[in-house]
């Protein structure tokens, strides 16, 4: 019996029509392994890229000139990408969005994803470069899942600011778990979670190994601190106003005093908290460009959320592996 054909609503990141020969070259070349993500993921400078993705990647390296001004959310998926996008925003461009009229905040009609454009998935997917890069105002605000060693030439010659964002592995897993289910045809079930994990601890999966992503952020940081700034999930969850301070001080940008005393620091975090984006309109019923589900982005948005799926055998194995991997790094999850 045929099995049902590949969903046509996979995001095109994962998508495996209509690749260039160059990039079709270039795959060729690289180790390749079977996905639980993506239908195959291509080994490149020691991180797994779906073919699609590859593109993009390597469209990025190309293309991409960075401004002394930018700054750039660096992210492992499924670590609250969305979130730290919303608050980077309404934090860097909140002279032109909260006064006068906080009822007009691009957030309330627009996806975060939006807002601030990934940029190894944007330069091939939604706009020609040149397009994508003069029509930003600086500074310019931009995601990616690039591991260290992949950031275009230019943003390793900028001063531009990295902010990073990761989250426990467990929880990470978790929720890309729980997110390949939804991309899975109907009648298709769910990935057996066992596979997944298997491949997850092997490295393979979207932008893994997930341990050497984390920890090529970490040692920068700690060599640069003024250049990137390291900050947890769960961090940001235990102390999201201090922590947004710290932001704000880092990208130059802190709170006067006044805006201390109008509350602009909480209205920030309220604005951009789990229970407002999810409960958005646009965020319920919209879709990104490239075929994602605005919901696909907000699930449960909780720390320690894992305990509900991992057995103690799999949550001993993701500790065991983390704790081996981030050794002597001074960092821990
Ligand atoms: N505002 C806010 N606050 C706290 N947590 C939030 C928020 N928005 C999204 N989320 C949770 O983040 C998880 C999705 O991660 P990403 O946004 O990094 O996804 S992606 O990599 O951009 O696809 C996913 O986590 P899980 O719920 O554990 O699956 C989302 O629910």
């Amino acid at each position: 019996m045929a099995l049902p054909q590949p969903p046509t609503a996979l995001p095109q990141y994962l998508q495996e029509s209509e690749l260039s020969q160059e990039t079709r070259d270039m795959i060729s070349t690289l180790p390749r392994e079977k996905g639980w993500v993506a239908n195959h993921l291509h080994q490149y400078q020691g991180f797994w890229h779906s073919s699609r993705q590859m593109q993009g990647v390597l469209a990025c390296q190309k293309h991409f000139q960075a401004q002394d001004s930018d700054i750039l959310l660096v992210t492992t998926p499924k670590s609250g990408t969305t979130w730290l996008k919303a608050i980077l925003f309404s934090l860097v461009k909140r002279g032109e969005h909260y006064h006068p009229d906080p009822q007009h905040h691009p957030l309330l009609t627009k996806n975060p994803h939006v807002l601030v454009p990934f940029l190894e998935l944007n330069l091939y997917l939604e706009k020609p470069v040149p397009d994508l890069m003069t029509s930003y105002a600086p500074p310019r605000l931009f995601s990616t899942h690039l591991p260290l060693v992949s950031l275009p030439e230019s943003v390793k010659d900028s001063a531009c600011k990295v902010v990073y964002l990761c989250r426990n592995p467990k929880d990470t897993f978790v929720s890309l778990w729980h997110f390949t289910n939804r991309l899975r045809p109907e009648g298709r079930g769910t990935n057996p979670l066992e596979e997944a994990l298997e491949k997850f601890c092997r490295g393979v999966s979207l932008y893994g190994p997930f341990w050497d992503h984390v920890l090529g952020y970490w040692n920068e940081s700690l060599k640069r601190p003024e250049r990137v700034f390291f900050i947890k999930y769960e961090e940001m969850k235990e102390r999201p106003g201090f922590h947004l301070r710290r932001l704000a001080e880092f990208l130059g940008c802190p709170f006067f005093p006044e805006e201390e005393a109008q509350g602009v620091v909480d209205n920030i975090l309220r604005l951009c908290s789990f229970e407002t984006l999810s409960n958005l309109d646009v965020n319920k019923n919209g879709k990104l460009s490239s075929g994602e589900e605005h919901s696909a982005f907000f699930r449960r948005g909780e720390a320690g959320e894992w305990r509900n799926l991992l057995t103690a055998k799999m949550a001993e194995q993701l500790d065991r592996i983390t704790e081996e991997k981030l050794q002597g790094s001074g960092l821990k999850f």
